[in-house]
């Protein structure tokens, strides 16, 4: 159909060659009827000159899906009233039309385009044909051009205005014409029978987020300790007395969570002298549980003391890196200086860019003083600097980050010791807070750490982060029972406001499972 409708356009549009108009007027009505009539019943691909490598029948193929289809369509348009034909049978073979088209436009301007970009997507050109006969002018067109080439190459050799012929000219103004008409309809295939388009799924509206109350958090990070140790005391317990041979299994599941030796014998002594040789559920080992553990937390369950006359009180942060010093920092901070005071953060850990910038951005975010200095810097000549801006800015409280890395430990002593040297030097009694924390995901390492940094800088109290993820909280309650040590608070998030006042029997219960 689109060949027939390009030579159509060609034996019209073009002035014919001075042999060839002569030949064409010496036809007779005869030759006519009888050149129209060996035409008819033949097919164009039994009797057209089609060369091996024609490029308009190449892209039929390619284009309509497929050679049968598309030579049954190809057929009926092909078949050019007699009148029009010229020469002998009126058939050229394209490839001479185009050639003959480009010679005689002369010369190939490189002009930016003046033609609309007429390249088919693929989807115009798979999609469903129009009858209109607009299609396949358009159809056309990309052939006409591309020279059997891609059509996207081929819009780079457009022509200048003027070198356009009238025929080209109007092919053009037909495609624009049957771009703007047949666009819609292309753009929706329709698919057949047990396809369906794939449409984007509506976005699904998030569910608000249900923000966990800090003691919920606490008990869900708890929840492995405390599911365990509870599974297992259930199982222990179910339809026996108590015994010796139960309180022992008892004892050793308790020191598998990390409660620590004492604070296990504490409990099944406890547990013997109220149900020895009688049935115990579950529920009691529980209850007993959290008022013993309870026991052993209060009287560490402090609140951080500051003495404001110092001005400023300095605390100094230590602990293993990753503990989450500098984030419990920027949360003291937050509380500190929400509250009126004035508040300075050093950066005194000199061993990581990233810690230095980090506790930048929390003094920034709670509106506190901050000094650092560069990578590598000796931390001890920092801590020095700020106490003394400090006390010039008439900070109520510095807090002072420091390095964790245990891996020199040598150094980190040494390092560690300088720091609080150096500050006791500007006020006898500075640190005046020695804070460590401890991660409560790393289970019995938390023993040792408490040990170490007790020895190196005199911790005098504790924070525990992290237990609202898979916590294992039990050390806590050993770390109380031996060093006695204040905990001040617990981190139960990695925002500003998941920082809380460490309270004993929350964190019991939480651990045996016993409802608030
Ligand atoms: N889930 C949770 N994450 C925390 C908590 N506290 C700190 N973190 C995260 O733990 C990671 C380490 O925290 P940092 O504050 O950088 O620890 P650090 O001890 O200063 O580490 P170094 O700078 O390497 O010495 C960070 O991703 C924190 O967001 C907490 O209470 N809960």
């Amino acid at each position: 159909m689109a060949l027939g409708f390009i030579k159509k356009v060609f034996s019209f549009g073009k002035d014919k060659p001075a042999e060839e108009s002569k030949a064409s007027e010496a036809l007779t009505a005869d030759d006519k009827a009888s050149i129209e009539a060996e035409l008819e019943p033949h097919s164009r691909e039994e009797d057209l000159p089609v060369s091996p490598v024609d490029p308009v029948a190449t892209i039929e193929m390619e284009t309509a899906g497929g050679p049968a289809d598309d030579a049954a369509e190809v057929d009926e348009p092909v078949l050019l009233a007699p009148a029009e034909l010229p020469g002998e049978l009126g058939l050229v073979p394209l490839s001479l039309l185009e050639a003959e088209a480009e010679s005689s436009d002369g010369d190939q301007s490189p002009l930016p385009s003046v033609l609309p970009d007429i390249s088919p997507s693929r989807g115009e050109i798979d999609s469903p044909r129009n009858d209109h006969p607009l299609v396949d002018v358009a159809d056309a067109e990309p052939r006409l051009q591309v020279g059997g080439s891609s059509p996207k190459q081929d819009v780079g050799q457009y022509r200048s205005p003027e070198s356009i012929s009238p025929l080209e000219g109007e092919m053009s103004g037909r495609t624009e014409g049957r771009n703007d008409t047949v666009t819609p309809t292309l753009s929706e295939p329709v698919l057949p029978k047990g396809f369906a388009t794939r449409k984007e799924a509506a976005p699904v509206e998030a569910a608000p987020e249900v923000k966990l109350s800090w003691f919920q958090r606490l008990r869900e990070g708890l929840s492995r300790t405390s599911a365990q140790l509870t599974g297992q005391i259930a199982a222990l317990f179910t339809k026996r007395k108590l015994d010796e041979a139960t309180l022992e299994e008892l004892e050793d599941l308790l020191i598998q969570a990390d409660l620590g030796v004492e604070t296990a014998m504490r409990i099944t002594d406890t547990l013997s002298s109220e149900r020895y040789g009688k049935d115990v559920t579950g529920d009691d080992v529980s209850r007993i549980m959290a008022s013993e553990i309870t026991k052993v937390l209060k009287p560490v369950a402090k609140p951080l003391e500051l003495d404001l006359s110092h001005k400023p009180h300095v605390i100094l942060v230590v602990g293993v890196n990753g503990t989450g010093k500098t984030t419990t920092i920027g949360k003291l901070a937050a509380k500190l200086s929400g509250s009126g005071l004035k508040v300075m953060l050093a950066a005194g850990d000199t061993f990581r860019a990233a810690a230095i910038e980090q506790l930048k951005i929390w003094a920034d975010r709670t509106g506190s003083e901050f000094i650092g200095t560069k990578l590598g810097a000796d931390a001890a000549g920092l801590a020095y600097d700020a106490f003394e801006q400090a006390k010039a800015k008439k900070c109520d409280v510095l807090i002072i980050d420091t390095a964790g890395r245990l891996q020199n430990k040598a150094e980190l002593m040494a390092e560690l010791e300088k720091i609080v040297r150096v500050l006791s030097k500007l006020d006898p009694d500075a640190p005046h807070t020695v804070l460590q924390t401890l991660d409560a995901t790393t289970g019995q390492n938390a023993m040792n750490q408490v040990e170490i940094f007790r020895n190196v800088a005199g911790v005098s109290g504790l924070i525990m982060t992290k237990l609202d993820g898979t916590a294992r909280g039990g050390i806590l309650v050993a770390i109380a029972a031996k060093h006695k040590l204040p905990v001040y608070f617990i981190g139960v998030g990695e925002g500003i406001d998941d920082l809380e006042p460490f309270e004993a029997e929350d964190f019991a219960q939480a651990i045996a499972g016993v409802s608030h």
